[in-house]
């Protein structure tokens, strides 16, 4: 069995797949750590030296070759994952057992006020910036976010979450 996370940053997606890894014992796998691994860099250092286009093509490579690799995994993509390059079809191709962890805009807020700067995308962005950011941000993702077969409610605690995912799997 595959089951993949997908939702913007902050929604919990690492924490959540390898809480749910404990309830399930699937080998857990971060993209974004699977990438600073294959690469020897870290996401941060891709961006700004690379740039994001360079990033994306990596996410897609290895997005590709994780999922085609492995078997009985939970994968935690990025947040940007399901809007480039075809990402959702792969992953679709692949598994019914896609969610998507939806979280509101000022839980959004409290999670990466503080963990800004490990996300290039929002590392600029002035605190008092961010609800708006988030939301128009949100606004443009929130298609591709949709095409997972799941939608969970994920304001409430990582155990909680990885539970409601366990009862949906199939
Ligand atoms: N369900 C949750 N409730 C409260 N805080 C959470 C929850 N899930 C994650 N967090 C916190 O939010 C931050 C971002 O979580 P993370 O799992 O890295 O999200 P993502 O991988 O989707 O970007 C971390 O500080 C994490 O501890
Ligand atoms: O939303 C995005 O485009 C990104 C989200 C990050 O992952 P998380 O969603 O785990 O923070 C990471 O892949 C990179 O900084 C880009
Ligand atoms: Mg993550």
């Amino acid at each position: 069995m595959k089951i993949v996370l997908v939702g913007y940053m902050g929604s919990g997606k690492t924490t959540v797949g390898k809480e749910l890894s404990k309830y399930l014992g699937f080998r857990f796998l971060d993209l974004d750590a699977y990438i600073e691994e294959k690469t020897g860099m870290k996401i941060p250092a891709i961006f700004k030296e690379k740039g994001e286009l360079f990033f994306r093509k990596l996410e897609h490579q290895y997005l590709s070759e994780v999922l085609e690799k492995n078997s009985d995994i939970i994968l935690s993509t990025g947040g940007g994952t399901p809007c480039y390059s075809g990402n959702m079809e792969v992953i679709s191709r692949l598994t019914k057992n896609v969610f998507y962890l939806r979280v509101s805009i000022p839980e959004l807020v409290k999670r990466l006020t503080k963990e800004k700067e490990y996300r290039p995308l929002i590392a600029h962005i002035e605190e008092a910036d961010l609800p708006e950011f988030f939301g128009k941000h949100l606004f443009e993702r929130s298609p591709f976010y949709s095409l997972a077969a799941h939608t969970i409610p994920s304001d409430g605690t990582p155990q909680d979450i990885a539970l409601k995912i366990k009862s949906l799997l199939r």
